[in-house]
């Protein structure tokens, strides 16, 4: 049975990089995708791993019926075997609806990826959807982690190295980049808002320091 799965996690948990990977093995076997993708961090119409890995797109722009391209490149004779989004979390709730559709009624796979949760640990509008859509949520092996070691498990937004929990929630961007840069923390951590340089601070901060005598 074909299915429609959410492939999520933090950033930079390797959710790209597993996108490119499922495209490659299938295209490999004679198998066509139509890839979808919205505001990757390399432009528009691609689909790129931080492992350097880059492949055309189609920019799912709001305003993109999914069902209604994958039909029309049927219609005009071509071969779509599975559809692969990436960036998922940036569709709009009729997208992720469509793309049910592609799999109950054109009876395809549909492999879509995104991080679930924005800066402010509240859920993104396409994942929510996908959540109550997808007939699996998959979580991804290769854990992303915090600075102390524990499983990352949300986003944390800085700007000009401060960690922020107010703004708008779409802003594109990377890991440690920028002006606006992401961290991904462990809960207990996102909480204390206590990014990595936060914590650096702290440690050499003379109020943690041992007191020595004489
Ligand atoms: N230099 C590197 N060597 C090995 N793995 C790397 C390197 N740089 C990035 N990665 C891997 O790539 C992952 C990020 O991949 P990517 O697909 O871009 O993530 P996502 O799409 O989830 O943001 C990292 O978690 C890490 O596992
Ligand atoms: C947390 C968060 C992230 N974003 C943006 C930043 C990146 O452009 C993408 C995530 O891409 P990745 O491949 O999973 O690293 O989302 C955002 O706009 N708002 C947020 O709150």
């Amino acid at each position: 049975m074909p299915e429609l799965v959410f492939f999520s996690g933090t950033m930079d948990c390797g959710k790209s990089t597993l996108a490119l990977q499922i495209a490659h093995n299938r295209s490999a076997r004679g198998l066509q995708s139509v890839i979808f993708t919205r505001d990757d961090r390399a432009g528009e119409g691609k689909l790129s791993s931080r492992l350097g890995l880059v492949t055309e797109a189609v920019e799912a722009t709001p305003e993109l019926d999914l069902y209604g391209f994958v039909v029309e490149r049927l219609s005009r004779g071509g071969k779509v075997d599975y559809i692969v989004v990436d960036e998922a979390q940036f569709l709009v709730t009729e997208q992720i609806d469509q793309l049910a559709r592609i799999v109950d009624d054109l009876d395809l796979d549909v492999f879509a990826f995104g991080i679930t949760t924005d800066f402010r640990t509240r859920l993104f509008p396409g994942s929510q959807r996908l959540i109550e859509l997808a007939d699996r949520v998959e979580t991804l092996q290769v854990e992303a982690m915090c600075w102390c070691g524990a499983r990352a498990t949300h986003n944390a937004r800085t700007v000009g190295g401060e960690m922020v929990v107010e703004g708008e929630q779409v802003v594109v961007g990377d890991v440690g980049a920028g002006i606006v840069g992401y961290e991904v923390l462990c809960r207990r951590h996102h909480r204390k808002r206590m990014t990595s340089a936060t914590a650096r601070a702290a440690a050499l901060s003379p109020d943690v320091l041992p007191v020595t005598s004489g």
